[in-house]
């Protein structure tokens, strides 16, 4: 990937917060980011993702640990001198300004020649394409048209770092969608530096370049979109990340290999990739994703297959999503797309499921990274 031969442009280390000087919000906050990336902080309400934001941007002091952009630490450095563009959830443009005086603002404050200003804000109208609309107030605008004129007052004075804070959380789904093609065309087109706060994870997945899990206050892991989705570094990512099956086990050996073999508490052996147990470990969660599991209907031979009981199932349009019960009472989820090999089942039918060891992982019960590690 060309990101791999950037320079690291912004770095956080072990940075910590505190706002009453007793609990720690942000315990121990480290990550890299190269120059271009587009980086998304994700993780639970509460789990400290604006106030990494606001210390970025200068709004927050840092408790202890460091921020350095290209090299400086910036942690002293005032707020309006660090250069930071922003984007937030309510647009936050000035409503007796029109458009094109909002675009103009951050380079008049920047001492920025009048004539290069107008040419600017011609330049930024059009890049957000809503040239016609530089003389109306923002609230003559849509959301979604309010929403680019933000981005576009953020990006004008070709700040080298972006923040976006839930920057589409007021939009519908479709707008949402529009925004997100057009933050993304925005991006590549003029290679600023995104750090990018969401609760969507559709949105996180598709925009990133990379993804930092967020789980009270440490990053659990930090990866590309498809790494997570495919590889989860612990059970907490497994279970945030997409939707997973996850399933109590009992380790019979290999617990320092690549390959394990469990049983569930139902009594079923199974063999499933190493997620992160170690010798220590005697009990495990398995995870295996409802859409890597096959409801079994011919011969075809799986590494894995376990007998279940139907309880239900729920059309979801492409494709649809079947309940079913282990032997022990646990739930199990299978997801396969809408076409004419969806089964039918009558309540309390028994049938199999199967899966290959290579689409399951076994974690350790005690894994998500924290404060101690
Ligand atoms: N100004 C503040 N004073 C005191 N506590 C605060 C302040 N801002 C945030 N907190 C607390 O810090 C913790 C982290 O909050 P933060 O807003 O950073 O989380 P978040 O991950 O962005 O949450 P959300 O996804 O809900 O926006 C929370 O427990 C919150 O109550």
């Amino acid at each position: 990937m060309e990101q791999e031969d950037k320079e690291e442009f912004l770095r956080f280390a072990n940075v910590k917060k505190t706002y009453d000087q007793k609990a720690l919000v942000v315990k121990d906050f480290s990550l890299d980011v190269k120059q271009g990336e587009f980086v998304t902080l994700l993780g639970p309400s509460g789990s400290g993702k604006t106030t990494v934001l606001m210390m970025l941007a200068g709004f927050e002091n840092v408790t202890s640990g460091s921020i350095t952009v290209a090299g400086k630490p910036i942690t002293n450095t005032a707020p309006y001198k660090r250069n930071i563009g922003m984007v937030f959830q309510n647009y936050a443009l000035f409503p007796h300004l029109t458009v094109a005086q909002n675009l103009a603002y951050p380079l008049t404050v920047r001492k920025m020649p009048k004539s290069q200003i107008k040419e600017k804000v011609a330049q930024y109208l059009k890049l957000i394409e809503l040239s016609q609309f530089g003389d109306r107030h923002p609230g003559q605008l849509s959301g979604g048209q309010r929403q680019r004129v933000a981005l576009a007052r953020a990006l004008i004075f070709e700040p080298t770092l972006v923040l976006m804070d839930e920057p589409l959380g007021a939009l519908d789904k479709k707008l949402r969608e529009q925004m997100q093609f057009e933050i993304t065309r925005l991006h590549q087109k003029l290679g600023f530096t995104v750090i990018y706060v969401t609760h969507d994870q559709v949105e996180a997945l598709t925009m990133s370049s990379r993804i930092a899990v967020f789980n009270e206050g440490v990053v659990q892991q930090y990866a590309p979109p498809d790494d997570l989705y495919e590889r989860p570094a612990n059970a907490f990512v497994a279970n945030f990340i997409g939707e997973n099956n996850l399933i109590s086990a009992q380790l019979s050996k290999g617990a320092g290999t690549d390959t394990i073999d469990a049983s569930l508490d139902c009594g079923t052996p199974l063999q499933a990739r190493n997620g992160n147990c170690s010798t220590s470990d005697t009990q495990c969660i398995i995870s295996v994703r409802p859409e890597k599991l096959v409801i079994k209907t011919d011969n075809q031979p799986y590494d894995n297959q376990i007998a279940a009981k139907f309880i239900t199932r729920h059309y979801v349009g492409d494709f649809i999503r079947y309940y079913f019960q282990l032997s022990d009472g646990s739930n199990i989820t299978v997801k396969t797309l809408n076409d004419t090999k969806a089964p039918d089942f009558t309540e309390g039918q028994e049938t199999v499921l199967a899966w290959m060891t290579n689409d399951c992982f076994a974690f350790s019960t005690h894994s998500s990274r924290d404060q101690g590690e």
